[in-house]
């Protein structure tokens, strides 16, 4: 038996999945095999040695402390582009309803009841307090083309915006999915100097944390709105609040408040919702479980953040997976190990994603419960191997 704890609400569909498996126990009182998680923050937190996968049903993986499971031999898997959809209808929405002001306007329609029988002529006399624009022919910047990215920019081009758009390391497949339309930035610089509004789309990493700042806000277009559906922690907010007393950011929408950014005028905060649809969260339960599930039976690997996709048919007699640095001779020294236990090898796969690598092969017989532990044992003291199953 298998057992996988969750954390935060992970949609019914993908738990039925583990519910309805006799093979499984979820959210068991034993070790926990795997994991599956949203947002919760798993950086302080004490990973039992059984567990050997982690499936965030989601996108972002900044809450979860990559190298340390790497290190432990923890597999971590996201679902790219789940809930993509999501995040696009509610950034599409925030567009329009910023540059329409719609979220104060509504808020002080909802005041109004005392007016009584006057309603009609108070809305009448005021509502040019709330006279918007239109985004039909203003320029967009998306930075960041990936799941969500790629969809925002087509979407916007079809509701007659201009599209400008920087990602330095867009992959193959976003390309193909983008329309030859969208306009492209050579550098972010582009985007700060042309643009109405600014959506971002990318992870936050060493490497983007507070990449629009005091500098970016220097060179930025006056009045620019800035939509964060991505992380709070993209927009330095030592220097946000005097661009929007400034005047140069004219909105900032985020799915990230918190106190420092309530605390600044024309700020919109959303809680949180981008991908909360009941289709998104289905989408990343299913996806999640299935990845998690088939890595804890099968070894196969789809989707992870610190390994490459490596996939095999499962023979069902017996697989030997490690998990490993991505140095020379491992392979050598793995199979050498198994020359020991004459055993065949049936089939085998090595992939490697820049400083790991993860090894599978498949013996043509089912080793005794003694063999295993001895294989198990001379493979673990190999320099370098952080994890090794027998399936
Ligand atoms: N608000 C929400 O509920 C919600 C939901 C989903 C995702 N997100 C956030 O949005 C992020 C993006 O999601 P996604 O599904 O599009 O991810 P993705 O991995 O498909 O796309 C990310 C893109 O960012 C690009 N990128 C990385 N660094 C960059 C840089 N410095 N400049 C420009 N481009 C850069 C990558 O090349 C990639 O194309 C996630 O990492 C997550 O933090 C938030
Ligand atoms: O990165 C993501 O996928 C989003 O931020 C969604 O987070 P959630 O699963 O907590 O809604």
């Amino acid at each position: 038996m298998l057992t996988i704890n969750t954390f935060n609400a992970i949609s019914q569909r993908g738990l039925s999945l583990i519910e309805e498996d006799l093979n499984y126990y979820l959210n068991g009182s034993g070790d926990p095999d795997g994991i599956l998680v949203r947002s919760k923050n798993l950086h302080d937190f004490e990973f039992p040695e059984s567990v050997k996968a982690i499936a965030r049903a989601g996108a972002g993986v900044n809450n979860i402390p990559i190298d340390e499971c790497t290190e432990k031999g923890i597999v971590v898997f996201n679902t790219p582009g789940a809930n993509a959809n999501a995040v696009k209808e509610l950034v599409l929405a925030n567009l329009i309803a910023s540059s329409r002001n719609l979220f104060s306007a509504v808020g002080w329609a909802q005041t109004l009841q005392e007016h009584g029988d006057d309603v009609a002529a108070v809305v009448e006399a005021k509502k040019k307090e709330f006279v918007g624009s239109e985004i039909k022919g203003k320029k967009l910047g998306v930075v960041g083309l990936g799941a969500i990215g790629v969809l925002v920019a087509n979407d916007a081009l079809a509701l007659g915006m201009d599209v400008v758009a920087y990602d330095p390391f867009i992959s193959v497949d976003a390309a193909w999915r983008l329309s030859r339309d969208v306009n492209r930035a050579m550098h972010i610089d582009e985007v700060w100097a042309e643009c109405d509004f600014v959506t971002l789309h990318i992870p936050l990493t060493d490497k983007t944390n507070r990449l629009v700042n005091g500098s970016s806000f220097n060179k930025m277009k006056e009045g620019m709105t800035i939509l964060n559906f991505s992380r709070g922690e993209l927009v330095d907010e030592s220097t946000l609040g005097q661009a929007l007393e400034s005047g140069t950011v004219g909105k900032y929408v985020t799915d990230f408040p918190n106190p420092r950014v309530l605390s600044m005028k024309n700020v919109v905060p959303v809680p949180h919702l981008g991908a909360s649809t009941v289709e998104s969260e289905e989408n990343c339960a299913v996806m999640a479980t299935k990845q998690l599930k088939t890595y804890l039976e099968t070894g196969n690997i789809k989707h992870a953040v610190n390994l490459p996709d490596v996939e095999l048919p499962y023979s069902g007699k017996m697989r030997l997976t490690v998990m490993h640095k991505n140095i020379p001779n491992m392979v050598g020294q793995i199979t050498t190990a198994l020359s020991g236990f004459a055993v065949n090898i049936a089939d085998m796969i090595n992939r490697s994603k820049a400083t790991w690598a993860y090894t599978m092969i498949d013996l043509d017989h089912v080793l005794t419960e003694e063999e295993q532990a001895g294989l198990k044992q001379k493979i673990e003291s190999i320099e370098g191997v952080v994890s090794v199953r027998l399936i």
